[in-house]
């Protein structure tokens, strides 16, 4: 059984510009539908682990509630860098799917990125476990 998520085929034309509500719906469409794409990356699926069990870890520590939501919220921030990280895969790929310098060079940025941010989630959650015990 395949865990790939169904990526979606980019619409034909440009949709139209919209205003006002339309605009915030279709917005919160297209946030969905990124999210879909990014869950296709097996670096983001082992991340959603990864930020569960850290959670677990901590409600089953004691953690107070502000320290699980500085958590939830350090999980969030790594998510957004990966979705960027993908992004920044994608137009590299499309724009140098040649070997090139400069593609190496704006690949390995933007997984320096996802590692601080990896970094950030993991020092928190043991400097907030330890505390605990
Ligand atoms: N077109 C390219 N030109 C030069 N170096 C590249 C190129 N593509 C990838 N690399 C190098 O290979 C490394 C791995 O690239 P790759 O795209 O496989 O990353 P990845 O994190 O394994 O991505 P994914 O898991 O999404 O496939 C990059 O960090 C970069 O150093």
């Amino acid at each position: 059984m395949s865990l790939e998520a169904p990526v979606q085929p980019p619409p034909p034309v440009p949709p139209e510009k919209l205003r006002g509500l339309a605009h915030l719906f279709a917005s919160t469409r297209y946030s969905l539908a990124g999210f879909l794409r990014l869950l296709a990356e097996p670096a983001f699926r082992h991340e959603i682990v990864l930020g569960l069990v850290l959670l677990a870890a901590l409600a089953l520590g004691g953690a107070t509630t502000p320290v699980l939501l500085i958590q939830g919220g350090l999980l969030l921030a790594l998510a957004a860098t990966e979705a960027l990280n993908t992004a920044i895969e994608l137009i590299v790929d499309r724009v140098s799917p040649e070997f090139s310098a400069f593609a190496g060079q704006a690949k390995d940025l933007g997984s320096f990125a996802v590692f601080c941010l990896l970094v950030v989630n993991l020092g928190f959650a043991a400097w907030s476990l330890l505390a605990l015990v």
